[in-house]
Protein backbone atom coordinates (compact mmCIF):
# COMPACT_ATOMS: atom_id res chain seq x y z
CA UNK A 1 0.00 0.00 0.00
CA UNK A 2 1.05 3.15 -1.02
CA UNK A 3 0.89 6.09 1.85
CA UNK A 4 -0.13 10.13 0.88
CA UNK A 5 1.93 12.69 2.54
CA UNK A 6 0.35 14.76 5.19
CA UNK A 7 1.36 17.26 8.15
CA UNK A 8 -1.11 17.52 10.81
CA UNK A 9 -1.22 19.25 14.33
CA UNK A 10 -2.99 19.01 17.90
CA UNK A 11 -3.25 21.41 20.41
CA UNK A 12 -2.38 20.41 24.34
CA UNK A 13 -4.50 20.57 27.34
CA UNK A 14 -4.77 22.53 30.87
CA UNK A 15 -7.00 20.29 33.40
CA UNK A 16 -9.11 23.40 35.34
CA UNK A 17 -10.79 20.61 37.89
CA UNK A 18 -10.69 17.18 38.11
CA UNK A 19 -7.89 15.60 36.82
CA UNK A 20 -7.62 11.52 38.40
CA UNK A 21 -11.39 12.20 39.58
CA UNK A 22 -12.50 12.02 36.06
CA UNK A 23 -10.30 8.92 35.53
CA UNK A 24 -13.03 7.60 38.38
CA UNK A 25 -16.11 8.96 36.71
CA UNK A 26 -16.34 12.70 37.58
CA UNK A 27 -16.39 15.66 36.06
CA UNK A 28 -13.12 17.35 34.89
CA UNK A 29 -12.63 20.90 32.76
CA UNK A 30 -10.45 21.12 30.47
CA UNK A 31 -9.40 23.45 27.78
CA UNK A 32 -6.91 23.34 24.45
CA UNK A 33 -3.45 25.34 24.91
CA UNK A 34 -1.96 26.99 21.98
CA UNK A 35 1.23 25.35 21.98
CA UNK A 36 0.54 22.20 19.78
CA UNK A 37 2.30 18.57 18.45
CA UNK A 38 3.33 18.96 14.82
CA UNK A 39 3.59 15.46 12.76
CA UNK A 40 4.44 15.00 9.50
CA UNK A 41 4.20 11.97 7.70
CA UNK A 42 5.96 11.25 3.84
CA UNK A 43 5.36 8.29 2.07
CA UNK A 44 8.86 6.89 0.93
CA UNK A 45 9.73 3.56 -1.59
CA UNK A 46 12.46 2.61 1.33
CA UNK A 47 10.18 -0.65 2.31
CA UNK A 48 10.78 1.19 6.07
CA UNK A 49 9.00 2.69 8.44
CA UNK A 50 11.23 5.38 10.24
CA UNK A 51 9.91 7.77 12.93
CA UNK A 52 12.04 10.62 14.23
CA UNK A 53 10.55 11.85 17.59
CA UNK A 54 13.67 14.96 18.07
CA UNK A 55 11.81 15.88 21.65
CA UNK A 56 12.71 12.79 22.90
CA UNK A 57 15.86 11.85 20.87
CA UNK A 58 14.02 8.96 19.31
CA UNK A 59 14.91 7.99 15.62
CA UNK A 60 14.15 4.43 15.08
CA UNK A 61 13.62 2.36 11.77
CA UNK A 62 12.36 -1.36 10.77
CA UNK A 63 11.77 -3.37 7.74
CA UNK A 64 8.33 -3.28 6.68
CA UNK A 65 9.05 -7.06 5.81
CA UNK A 66 9.71 -8.14 9.99
CA UNK A 67 6.73 -5.60 10.77
CA UNK A 68 4.66 -7.59 8.29
CA UNK A 69 5.71 -10.78 9.80
CA UNK A 70 4.71 -9.47 13.02
CA UNK A 71 1.12 -9.97 11.67
CA UNK A 72 1.13 -12.87 10.60
CA UNK A 73 -1.79 -15.07 11.45
CA UNK A 74 -3.11 -12.45 13.16
CA UNK A 75 -6.67 -10.94 12.69
CA UNK A 76 -7.21 -7.67 14.19
CA UNK A 77 -10.93 -6.88 15.45
CA UNK A 78 -11.45 -3.44 13.77
CA UNK A 79 -14.66 -2.88 15.51
CA UNK A 80 -13.42 -3.19 18.88
CA UNK A 81 -11.66 -0.32 20.82
CA UNK A 82 -13.18 -0.78 23.95
CA UNK A 83 -10.10 -1.92 24.84
CA UNK A 84 -6.55 -2.68 23.73
CA UNK A 85 -6.07 -5.72 21.39
CA UNK A 86 -4.13 -8.12 24.91
CA UNK A 87 -2.57 -10.36 21.85
CA UNK A 88 -1.41 -7.28 19.49
CA UNK A 89 -0.02 -5.93 22.53
CA UNK A 90 1.89 -8.89 23.58
CA UNK A 91 3.48 -9.27 20.05
CA UNK A 92 4.54 -5.62 20.00
CA UNK A 93 6.25 -6.47 23.07
CA UNK A 94 8.19 -9.89 21.62
CA UNK A 95 9.09 -7.54 18.64
CA UNK A 96 10.62 -4.35 20.42
CA UNK A 97 11.71 -5.99 23.82
CA UNK A 98 9.56 -3.11 25.75
CA UNK A 99 9.10 -4.72 28.64
CA UNK A 100 4.92 -4.92 30.27
CA UNK A 101 4.34 -1.64 31.85
CA UNK A 102 7.55 0.11 31.09
CA UNK A 103 7.28 3.90 31.53
CA UNK A 104 10.02 5.47 30.02
CA UNK A 105 9.69 7.64 27.71
CA UNK A 106 11.02 6.15 24.28
CA UNK A 107 8.80 2.85 25.17
CA UNK A 108 5.84 4.47 25.81
CA UNK A 109 6.14 6.78 22.24
CA UNK A 110 7.28 3.77 20.12
CA UNK A 111 4.58 1.11 21.34
CA UNK A 112 1.93 3.85 21.08
CA UNK A 113 3.12 4.90 17.48
CA UNK A 114 3.31 1.13 16.50
CA UNK A 115 -0.13 -0.28 18.10
CA UNK A 116 -1.79 2.29 16.04
CA UNK A 117 -0.42 1.76 12.73
CA UNK A 118 -0.80 -1.82 12.97
CA UNK A 119 -4.27 -1.37 13.91
CA UNK A 120 -5.17 0.77 11.26
CA UNK A 121 -2.95 -0.72 8.61
CA UNK A 122 -3.86 -4.34 9.12
CA UNK A 123 -6.52 -3.98 6.86
CA UNK A 124 -4.71 -3.48 4.25
CA UNK A 125 -3.26 -5.67 1.86
CA UNK A 126 0.15 -4.73 2.52
CA UNK A 127 2.01 -2.21 5.61
CA UNK A 128 2.69 1.23 3.74
CA UNK A 129 6.58 2.45 3.73
CA UNK A 130 6.62 5.93 5.10
CA UNK A 131 8.55 8.27 7.53
CA UNK A 132 6.94 10.12 10.16
CA UNK A 133 8.42 13.04 12.17
CA UNK A 134 7.01 14.52 15.51
CA UNK A 135 7.85 17.68 17.22
CA UNK A 136 6.44 19.43 20.09
CA UNK A 137 6.16 22.75 21.33
CA UNK A 138 4.77 20.95 24.56
CA UNK A 139 6.61 19.92 27.58
CA UNK A 140 6.71 16.55 27.71
CA UNK A 141 5.70 14.04 30.60
CA UNK A 142 5.05 17.77 32.56
CA UNK A 143 0.51 17.44 32.57
CA UNK A 144 0.17 19.60 29.39
CA UNK A 145 -1.37 16.53 27.48
CA UNK A 146 1.80 15.57 25.18
CA UNK A 147 0.80 11.99 25.53
CA UNK A 148 -2.57 12.66 23.89
CA UNK A 149 -1.46 15.44 21.42
CA UNK A 150 1.00 13.29 20.05
CA UNK A 151 -1.55 10.42 19.78
CA UNK A 152 -4.24 12.39 18.13
CA UNK A 153 -1.78 13.57 15.78
CA UNK A 154 -0.46 9.68 15.27
CA UNK A 155 -4.09 8.40 14.48
CA UNK A 156 -5.23 11.51 12.45
CA UNK A 157 -2.02 11.36 10.27
CA UNK A 158 -2.43 7.31 9.92
CA UNK A 159 -6.19 7.47 9.35
CA UNK A 160 -5.79 9.80 6.54
CA UNK A 161 -3.11 8.27 4.79
CA UNK A 162 -5.29 4.83 4.94
CA UNK A 163 -8.03 6.34 3.93
CA UNK A 164 -10.33 5.51 6.69
CA UNK A 165 -11.07 9.34 6.95
CA UNK A 166 -10.32 12.50 4.22
CA UNK A 167 -7.75 14.64 3.62
CA UNK A 168 -10.27 17.68 3.39
CA UNK A 169 -7.44 20.28 2.89
CA UNK A 170 -8.39 21.59 -0.84
CA UNK A 171 -5.63 22.67 -3.41
CA UNK A 172 -6.14 26.18 -2.17
CA UNK A 173 -6.20 25.68 1.49
CA UNK A 174 -4.11 26.52 4.16
CA UNK A 175 -5.79 24.52 6.89
CA UNK A 176 -8.43 21.90 6.92
CA UNK A 177 -10.61 20.18 10.15
CA UNK A 178 -12.48 16.79 9.40
CA UNK A 179 -16.18 15.74 10.12
CA UNK A 180 -17.65 15.41 13.44
CA UNK A 181 -17.75 11.41 12.64
CA UNK A 182 -14.21 11.58 11.26
CA UNK A 183 -13.11 13.24 14.39
CA UNK A 184 -14.99 10.96 16.79
CA UNK A 185 -12.84 8.33 14.97
CA UNK A 186 -9.71 10.09 15.18
CA UNK A 187 -10.24 10.08 18.89
CA UNK A 188 -11.10 6.56 19.16
CA UNK A 189 -8.01 5.61 18.02
CA UNK A 190 -5.91 8.16 20.11
CA UNK A 191 -7.46 6.97 23.11
CA UNK A 192 -5.80 3.50 22.41
CA UNK A 193 -2.42 4.82 22.26
CA UNK A 194 -3.38 6.57 25.38
CA UNK A 195 -4.01 3.64 26.84
CA UNK A 196 -0.66 2.53 26.15
CA UNK A 197 0.94 5.71 27.64
CA UNK A 198 -1.31 6.50 30.94
CA UNK A 199 -2.41 2.54 31.27
CA UNK A 200 -5.98 3.71 32.38
CA UNK A 201 -6.77 7.31 30.84
CA UNK A 202 -10.43 8.36 31.35
CA UNK A 203 -10.35 10.08 27.53
CA UNK A 204 -10.14 13.81 28.29
CA UNK A 205 -7.02 14.72 27.38
CA UNK A 206 -7.49 12.99 23.74
CA UNK A 207 -10.94 14.61 23.56
CA UNK A 208 -9.55 18.37 23.98
CA UNK A 209 -6.75 17.63 21.75
CA UNK A 210 -9.39 16.65 19.14
CA UNK A 211 -12.11 18.98 19.47
CA UNK A 212 -10.41 22.25 20.96
CA UNK A 213 -11.74 25.19 22.77
CA UNK A 214 -13.69 24.41 26.51
CA UNK A 215 -14.74 21.08 27.25
CA UNK A 216 -16.76 19.37 30.06
CA UNK A 217 -16.17 15.41 30.27
CA UNK A 218 -18.23 13.05 31.96
CA UNK A 219 -17.67 9.32 31.65
CA UNK A 220 -16.86 9.38 28.41
CA UNK A 221 -19.50 12.12 27.08
CA UNK A 222 -18.11 15.45 25.74
CA UNK A 223 -19.88 19.04 26.20
CA UNK A 224 -17.96 21.88 24.44
CA UNK A 225 -18.70 25.02 26.85
CA UNK A 226 -20.97 26.99 24.75
CA UNK A 227 -20.22 30.56 26.16
CA UNK A 228 -17.44 30.72 28.64
CA UNK A 229 -16.04 34.42 29.91
CA UNK A 230 -12.16 35.15 28.47
CA UNK A 231 -9.79 33.98 30.93
CA UNK A 232 -6.33 34.48 31.67
CA UNK A 233 -4.26 31.78 32.99
CA UNK A 234 -0.54 31.94 33.76
CA UNK A 235 0.94 28.56 33.24
CA UNK A 236 3.95 27.23 35.41
CA UNK A 237 5.86 24.55 34.28
CA UNK A 238 7.71 23.52 37.59
CA UNK A 239 10.20 21.04 36.00
CA UNK A 240 10.28 18.67 37.90
CA UNK A 241 10.16 15.03 36.35
CA UNK A 242 6.66 12.56 36.62
CA UNK A 243 4.98 10.14 35.00
CA UNK A 244 0.89 9.86 34.47
CA UNK A 245 1.13 6.37 34.05
CA UNK A 246 2.49 6.02 37.74
CA UNK A 247 0.63 8.28 39.35
CA UNK A 248 -2.88 7.76 37.79
CA UNK A 249 -1.96 3.96 39.40
CA UNK A 250 -0.94 5.39 42.68
CA UNK A 251 -4.32 7.28 43.06
CA UNK A 252 -5.85 4.13 42.51
CA UNK A 253 -4.17 1.95 44.83
CA UNK A 254 -5.08 4.47 47.38
CA UNK A 255 -8.99 4.52 46.91
CA UNK A 256 -8.70 0.15 47.10
CA UNK A 257 -7.02 0.40 50.31
CA UNK A 258 -9.32 3.63 51.89
CA UNK A 259 -12.66 3.20 49.72
CA UNK A 260 -14.43 5.13 52.76
CA UNK A 261 -12.38 8.04 52.41
CA UNK A 262 -10.86 8.65 48.90
CA UNK A 263 -14.67 8.27 47.03
CA UNK A 264 -15.79 11.26 49.10
CA UNK A 265 -13.42 13.13 48.17
CA UNK A 266 -13.91 12.51 44.28
CA UNK A 267 -17.55 13.28 45.04
CA UNK A 268 -15.98 17.00 46.26
CA UNK A 269 -13.59 16.84 43.06
CA UNK A 270 -17.09 16.51 40.64
CA UNK A 271 -18.94 19.23 42.85
CA UNK A 272 -16.56 21.89 42.60
CA UNK A 273 -16.15 20.68 38.14
CA UNK A 274 -20.00 21.47 38.26
CA UNK A 275 -20.03 24.44 40.62
CA UNK A 276 -17.06 26.04 38.53
CA UNK A 277 -19.38 25.29 35.05
CA UNK A 278 -21.92 26.99 36.47
CA UNK A 279 -20.45 30.29 37.75
CA UNK A 280 -18.52 30.13 34.17
CA UNK A 281 -21.60 29.58 32.43
CA UNK A 282 -23.45 32.84 34.36
CA UNK A 283 -20.08 34.88 34.16
CA UNK A 284 -20.50 34.43 30.54
CA UNK A 285 -24.28 35.43 30.45
CA UNK A 286 -23.92 38.48 32.41
CA UNK A 287 -20.94 40.91 33.26
CA UNK A 288 -18.80 38.57 35.48
CA UNK A 289 -18.26 40.22 38.97
CA UNK A 290 -15.31 40.27 41.33
CA UNK A 291 -17.22 37.86 42.81
CA UNK A 292 -17.22 35.62 40.43
CA UNK A 293 -13.77 35.86 40.30
CA UNK A 294 -13.44 34.65 44.33
CA UNK A 295 -15.54 31.87 43.95
CA UNK A 296 -13.40 30.62 40.89
CA UNK A 297 -10.30 31.15 43.01
CA UNK A 298 -11.33 29.22 46.29
CA UNK A 299 -12.56 26.50 43.99
CA UNK A 300 -8.71 26.31 42.79
CA UNK A 301 -7.48 26.23 46.18
CA UNK A 302 -10.16 23.64 47.07
CA UNK A 303 -8.71 21.40 44.47
CA UNK A 304 -5.53 21.93 44.77
CA UNK A 305 -6.03 20.05 48.66
CA UNK A 306 -8.54 17.56 47.18
CA UNK A 307 -5.35 16.56 44.91
CA UNK A 308 -2.80 16.92 47.87
CA UNK A 309 -4.91 13.81 49.62
CA UNK A 310 -5.46 11.87 46.66
CA UNK A 311 -1.25 12.13 46.69
CA UNK A 312 -0.55 13.49 43.50
CA UNK A 313 0.89 16.52 44.91
CA UNK A 314 4.73 17.79 45.41
CA UNK A 315 6.80 20.34 46.78
CA UNK A 316 7.74 22.09 43.53
CA UNK A 317 3.51 22.53 43.41
CA UNK A 318 3.33 24.07 47.21
CA UNK A 319 5.72 26.61 46.41
CA UNK A 320 4.24 27.43 43.38
CA UNK A 321 0.83 28.05 45.32
CA UNK A 322 3.02 29.90 47.89
CA UNK A 323 4.61 32.13 45.73
CA UNK A 324 1.72 33.08 43.51
CA UNK A 325 -0.67 33.50 47.00
CA UNK A 326 1.87 36.25 48.17
CA UNK A 327 1.07 38.62 45.06
CA UNK A 328 -2.87 37.63 45.47
CA UNK A 329 -2.94 34.73 42.83
CA UNK A 330 -4.29 31.40 43.47
CA UNK A 331 -2.52 28.19 41.74
CA UNK A 332 -3.31 24.46 41.29
CA UNK A 333 -1.61 21.42 39.81
CA UNK A 334 -3.03 20.64 36.56
CA UNK A 335 -2.91 17.24 34.70
CA UNK A 336 -1.42 14.17 36.97
CA UNK A 337 0.96 16.66 39.32
CA UNK A 338 3.57 15.28 41.22
CA UNK A 339 5.74 17.82 39.66
CA UNK A 340 5.01 19.29 35.96
CA UNK A 341 2.80 21.82 35.20
CA UNK A 342 0.52 24.29 37.73
CA UNK A 343 -2.40 27.22 36.47
CA UNK A 344 -2.52 30.19 37.71
CA UNK A 345 -6.40 32.60 37.38
CA UNK A 346 -5.03 35.92 36.45
CA UNK A 347 -8.14 38.35 36.96
CA UNK A 348 -8.78 40.67 33.50
CA UNK A 349 -7.76 43.92 35.74
CA UNK A 350 -5.09 42.18 37.46
CA UNK A 351 -2.36 44.82 36.83
CA UNK A 352 0.30 43.72 34.35
CA UNK A 353 3.41 44.45 36.98
CA UNK A 354 1.87 42.09 39.58
CA UNK A 355 2.31 39.35 36.50
CA UNK A 356 5.15 40.38 35.43
CA UNK A 357 6.85 39.79 39.30
CA UNK A 358 4.99 37.13 40.07
CA UNK A 359 6.42 35.44 36.57
CA UNK A 360 9.83 37.16 37.74
CA UNK A 361 9.50 35.46 41.47
CA UNK A 362 8.71 31.93 39.68
CA UNK A 363 11.70 31.98 37.39
CA UNK A 364 13.63 32.71 39.94
CA UNK A 365 12.66 29.60 42.05
CA UNK A 366 13.62 27.59 38.61
CA UNK A 367 10.53 27.27 37.10
CA UNK A 368 9.20 28.67 33.43
CA UNK A 369 6.15 30.96 33.66
CA UNK A 370 4.04 32.33 30.87
CA UNK A 371 0.76 33.87 30.10
CA UNK A 372 -1.35 31.22 27.62
CA UNK A 373 -4.18 31.36 25.63
CA UNK A 374 -6.68 28.93 25.85
CA UNK A 375 -9.57 27.82 23.40
CA UNK A 376 -7.41 27.00 20.50
CA UNK A 377 -8.81 24.74 17.45
CA UNK A 378 -8.42 21.06 18.29
CA UNK A 379 -6.51 18.77 15.45
CA UNK A 380 -5.77 20.37 12.23
CA UNK A 381 -4.73 19.20 9.02
CA UNK A 382 -2.11 21.92 7.20
CA UNK A 383 -0.34 22.61 3.96
CA UNK A 384 3.05 22.62 3.85
CA UNK A 385 3.74 26.68 3.52
CA UNK A 386 1.03 27.06 5.85
CA UNK A 387 3.18 25.83 8.40
CA UNK A 388 5.41 27.81 10.71
CA UNK A 389 9.13 28.21 9.81
CA UNK A 390 11.01 26.65 12.87
CA UNK A 391 8.44 23.75 12.46
CA UNK A 392 9.39 23.20 9.32
CA UNK A 393 13.18 23.87 9.60
CA UNK A 394 12.76 20.90 12.32
CA UNK A 395 10.91 18.81 9.51
CA UNK A 396 13.50 19.27 6.72
CA UNK A 397 16.34 18.34 9.02
CA UNK A 398 15.22 14.33 8.83
N1 LIG B 1 6.68 15.10 21.01
C1 LIG B 1 6.71 13.85 21.44
N2 LIG B 1 7.51 12.95 20.85
C2 LIG B 1 7.53 11.68 21.29
N3 LIG B 1 6.83 11.20 22.32
C3 LIG B 1 6.01 12.03 22.94
C4 LIG B 1 5.90 13.39 22.54
N4 LIG B 1 5.04 13.99 23.36
C5 LIG B 1 4.61 13.05 24.24
N5 LIG B 1 5.19 11.87 24.00
C6 LIG B 1 4.97 10.61 24.76
O1 LIG B 1 4.10 10.90 25.84
C7 LIG B 1 4.76 10.64 27.10
C8 LIG B 1 4.35 11.68 28.14
O2 LIG B 1 3.05 11.38 28.54
P1 LIG B 1 2.50 11.66 29.98
O3 LIG B 1 3.35 10.96 31.01
O4 LIG B 1 1.08 11.33 29.93
O5 LIG B 1 2.70 13.22 30.19
P2 LIG B 1 1.93 14.45 29.54
O6 LIG B 1 0.83 13.89 28.71
O7 LIG B 1 1.41 15.21 30.72
O8 LIG B 1 2.92 15.26 28.80
C9 LIG B 1 6.24 10.70 26.78
O9 LIG B 1 6.97 9.94 27.73
C10 LIG B 1 6.28 10.10 25.38
O10 LIG B 1 6.23 8.70 25.45
C1 LIG C 1 -4.52 12.54 35.65
C2 LIG C 1 -5.36 12.61 34.38
O1 LIG C 1 -6.69 13.03 34.77
C3 LIG C 1 -4.83 13.66 33.41
C4 LIG C 1 -3.41 13.39 33.00
O2 LIG C 1 -2.92 14.42 32.16
P1 LIG C 1 -1.37 14.49 31.76
O3 LIG C 1 -1.00 13.22 31.08
O4 LIG C 1 -0.59 14.65 33.05
O5 LIG C 1 -1.25 15.67 30.85
C5 LIG C 1 -5.42 11.23 33.76
C6 LIG C 1 -6.53 11.04 32.73
O6 LIG C 1 -7.54 11.78 32.75
O7 LIG C 1 -6.39 10.11 31.92
MG1 LIG D 1 -0.55 12.36 29.20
Amino acid sequence: MHAIDCIVSAPGKAILHGEHAVVHGKVALAVSLNLRTFLRLQATSTSKVCINLPNINTFLSWDVSALQHLLQDKTIDHGNLKELDADLVRRLREFTGIEDGSTDTRSMAVSAFLYIYFSVFSKSKALPSLTVTVWSELPTGAGLGSSAAYCVCVAAALLSTQGAVSCPLGPDGDTARWSGEELEMINQWAFQGERIIHGNPSGVDNAVSTWGSILRYHAGKITPLQRVPTLRILLTNTQVPRSTKTLVAGVKDKINKFPSVLNPVLESVDAVSCMCEQTLMEMAKGSPTAEHYATLEELMDINQHHLNVMGVGHPSLDTLCTVTLRRGLHSKLTGAGGGGCGITLLRPDTDNAVVQSTIQDLKDTGYECWETNIGVPGIQLHSPHSIKEEVMNVFNSY
